[in-house]
């Protein structure tokens, strides 16, 4: 909706003659951007017919030559809620590779998921982490699942070979997600040694499956709730 206000300004002298004032509508009483046409040539006090958009409230009006802070703009802020978790749909892939460690992330993940009510998980077993992800886009593109946990555990070795595992499953999983549109949560461990993965599948570091199955809660609940 567009409505005409007039008011008058002093801006910084304008070459072209239009511009911006973040300002309040006289109709509606709400802030928003004014867009300026100047219709006067004097380049230090310009009246303005502005033309009022719906759009976002803005902020600050520069008038009379001194800026003012108007009105706080409203700010929304949206945010998944591990509370509202009915009708959510979960996907767990999980690596065999590894598996005394990914076993024990897996256990901290569904045991987050029942604390938190959830009811409704399907779980996919996959040889190893470098397979997570082709998994991971399948069923994010099925339509069926709020939101997808990948849980592995990639162990350094000998070789570079654990660069690759790893590198590739945290890309693939990026991309899964993104490509899918579908929260895909990163709960693949990436470690130097087994003590390192053991202390973080139910150790002194935690049960990084645990929380990785929190995050991917809040993230569906995101999307749902916020961004459809
Ligand atoms: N070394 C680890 C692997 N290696 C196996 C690969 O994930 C993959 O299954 C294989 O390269 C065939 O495509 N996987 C892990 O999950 N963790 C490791 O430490
Ligand atoms: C991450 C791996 O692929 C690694 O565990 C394999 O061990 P290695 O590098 O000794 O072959």
């Amino acid at each position: 909706m567009a409505s005409f206000v007039s008011t008058d300004c002093v801006l910084p002298s304008h070459q072209s003659g239009f511009g911006f004032v973040h300002g309040q509508d006289r109709f509606c009483g709400r802030s928003n951007i004014l867009h300026l046409q100047s219709d006067c040539k004097s380049p230090r006090s310009l009246s303005f017919l502005l033309s009022v958009q719906d759009i976002k409230p803005h902020v600050a009006v520069r008038s009379k030559g001194r800026s003012s802070l108007s009105r706080t703009a409203a700010v929304r802020h949206l945010t998944g809620s591990v509370t509202r978790t009915h009708g959510l749909r979960f996907a767990v892939v999980v690596a065999r590779f590894n598996e005394i460690v990914t076993k024990q992330l897996l256990e901290g993940a569904l045991g987050t998921f029942k604390n938190y009510l959830v009811q409704d998980i399907d779980v996919v077993w996959v040889p190893g982490s470098f397979e997570i992800s082709v998994v991971a886009a399948r069923l994010g593109k099925s339509g069926k699942y709020h939101a997808i946990l990948c849980i592995g555990a990639v162990i350094r070795g000998d070789t570079t070979h654990y660069d690759a595992v790893a590198n590739s499953a945290a890309s693939g999983v990026l991309s899964a997600g993104l490509n899918s549109g579908v929260p895909c949560i990163f709960g693949v461990l990436t470690c130097d040694d087994m003590d390192q993965a053991l202390n973080r599948a139910g150790g002194k570091s935690g049960n990084k499956g645990a929380e990785a199955a929190l995050t991917a809660i809040e993230m569906a609940s995101l999307f749902e709730h916020h961004l459809k």
